[in-house]
């Protein structure tokens, strides 16, 4: 394990961390200070996301067809993104000018392929299979969409709550993928040989286990039905097809190179495809009258009959005990109902509040939200529109975006820092921190974004502190945290001084800026925070058109 290093009592803009990694704080720090702008063209060598995205040395034909896969269809996403952004861009043009806010967070360090020596060909789509749902398990999401969610809770409770049956099939869907990964779990505990470095004294897999295993084998099916559900039949075919590729293929045994996630972007109406599927009345509000209770075809009544099953699974105690072998922290993974399973799999089912914002939906590119905001002033209310532009995590890789949003009035930059202590098991070197350095020390010393105010918000508080007091030491992780108490207080208080550190020493000029700790699950302690937001961004458009002094 190599931690991050703090150099205490020195200038961040020389050295702001020391990562041993390919992923180096000189790359960072050169790009801090050498951005790219609309002219300049930089090197290959020098950007250090090509330098961690480079195929091992040991690279074999097979994980390189592969990984060019993999880089087609991120080509494919991506050109798709650039028109869509140019198009938001072209919209934008026209009439007043409205708020604009960005969302951004941290990325995902490239996963290794699996360099194990598998001989039998199922056993090397299997590893690929199961690395996949590791790495996808132990992805970090910053919280961006779930930020946006809170947004439209506080100020267009309306919309949010009109959504509640759409939601009510990603619910569902998480639901199943979790006990999909139990099931992925058990059987490579079956599948167990030597040569795949499993522990010796893993447990054995009970037949109790597998009779359950058994009885949940319908929900392949629930998944595909829940995933038709929300793939839109309309002009952005490309999702649907790749997600099409899904069907009749046991869940582990999907190659690798299959899109494993329902994943939305501003193309993929998924709620109005969804909303076509239900007796839409929409007009009432009433979500209960969205869904149609007595369609028979509904994955409701699946999930229904199966809850004690599902239960069964995941109290079981060899499952328990797998999960905790094989470093698979479910709890703490986005999209996890399994603690509320009564509820979830409830007859007439509807989200709460709560479960909206716990739901786990990647996007994908860039998506816009408007929102009408009021604001009250001494001359009477005023009202704005907003923008919120989410960003996907994949779009965060690449600094090219940066030109579209050099007119933001601010980004809310996601940094979540509970996953201090986790790394790449394929790159044990990458810490998950770091990559959130990395990309707030680039996002800072843009050029292109010197005058936009910047909150950065410490995220998944709540994770980081229920670590913290498991014992987990941060000092073990960054070693300049030194013998400062292991507590929430003074860790996140240490991280905010760190972050705001590299915003003061790479910013191109002064700017606005404001750190906030969140847990943006958690809707009362991030509406407060909202509300400054909105109040402070209000308060500097009242500015600009002189309307206060
Ligand atoms: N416990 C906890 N979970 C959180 C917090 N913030 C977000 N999550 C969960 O993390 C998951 C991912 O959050 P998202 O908001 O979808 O993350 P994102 O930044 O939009 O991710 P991408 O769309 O992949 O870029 C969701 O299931 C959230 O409920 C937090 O502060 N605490
Ligand atoms: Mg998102």
């Amino acid at each position: 394990m190599h931690p991050i290093h703090f150099p205490l009592g020195q200038s961040t803009k020389r050295r702001p961390w020391h990562v041993p990694s390919s992923l180096s704080l000189d790359h960072a720090t050169h790009i801090a200070t050498h951005m790219p702008t609309k002219v300049r063209r930089r090197s290959v060598d020098d950007d250090p996301f090509t330098v961690a995205l480079a195929p091992p040395e040991d690279e074999t034909l097979e994980q390189r067809d592969v990984r060019l896969l993999l880089e087609q269809e991120a080509k494919e996403i991506s050109n798709s993104i650039d028109e869509q952004l140019s198009r938001e861009k072209k919209e934008s043009q026209r009439g007043p000018r409205p708020v604009k806010v960005l969302l951004l967070g941290t990325l995902l360090p490239p996963a290794r392929p699996c360099t194990q020596p598998f001989a039998l060909r199922a056993e090397r789509i299997w590893c690929a299979t199961y690395l996949a749902v590791r790495r996808e398990l132990k992805l970090i999401r910053p919280g961006k969409s779930t930020t946006l969610k809170n947004f439209q809770l506080m100020y267009d409770p309306k919309a949010f709550r009109a959504e509640r049956a759409s939601w009510r099939a990603i619910v569902q869907l998480n639901v199943v993928r979790s006990i999909h990964v139990i099931l992925d779990v058990i059987t490579r505990a079956q599948n167990r040989r030597p040569s795949d470095g499993s522990p010796p004294d893993s447990p054995m897999v009970e037949d109790d286990l597998l009779a359950l295993k058994m009885r949940l084998s319908p929900l392949i099916r629930i998944e595909e039905v829940l995933m038709q559900r929300l793939i839109p039949s309309g002009p952005d075919k490309s999702d649907a097809a790749r997600l099409a590729q899904l069907t009749n293929i046991p869940y582990s045994e999907r190659p690798r190179n299959v899109n494993r996630e329902v994943a939305v972007n501003s193309a993929m109406q998924w709620k109005d495809t969804f909303a076509r599927l239900v007796t839409s009345d929409k007009a009432s509000f009433d979500s209960e009258k969205a869904v149609d209770w007595d369609d028979p075809s509904d994955p409701g009544f699946v999930l229904h009959s199966l809850a004690e099953d599902m239960k069964d699974l995941w109290n079981h105690e060899t499952v328990q005990t797998l999960l905790v072998r094989q470093n698979l922290r479910l709890q703490e993974a986005a999209g996890f109902f399994l603690d509320c399973l009564d509820e979830v799999t409830a007859l007439r089912y509807m989200p709460t509040d709560d479960h909206i914002l716990r739901a786990r939906l990647k996007t994908l590119g860039v998506s816009e939200h408007r929102i009408k905001m009021t604001s009250g002033g001494m001359t009477g209310s005023i009202s704005r529109d907003w923008r919120i532009y989410d960003v996907g995590g994949h779009r965060s890789l690449r600094a090219a975006w940066a030109p579209y949003f050099d007119d933001m009035d601010s980004i809310i930059f996601l940094a979540p820092i509970s996953a201090f202590d986790q790394v790449l098991a394929e790159e044990p070197r990458v810490n998950r921190l770091a990559d959130s350095v990395n990309l707030w020390t680039t996002i800072v010393s843009n050029k292109l974004l010197a005058n936009t105010n910047i909150i950065l918000f410490l995220n998944k508080i709540d994770i980081m502190k229920s670590k913290l007091e498991s014992g987990i030491k941060l000092v073990d992780y960054v070693n300049s945290y030194g013998k400062r108490p292991n507590d929430l207080e003074s860790a996140s208080s240490y991280l905010r001084k760190k972050f705001a550190g590299i915003q003061r020493e790479n910013s191109p000029s002064h700017r606005v800026f404001y750190c906030h700790l969140t847990t943006v699950t958690d809707p009362k302690s991030t509406q407060y925070i909202l509300a400054n937001v909105k109040d402070m961004l209000m308060h500097q458009y009242l500015e600009e058109a002189s309307l206060i002094p």
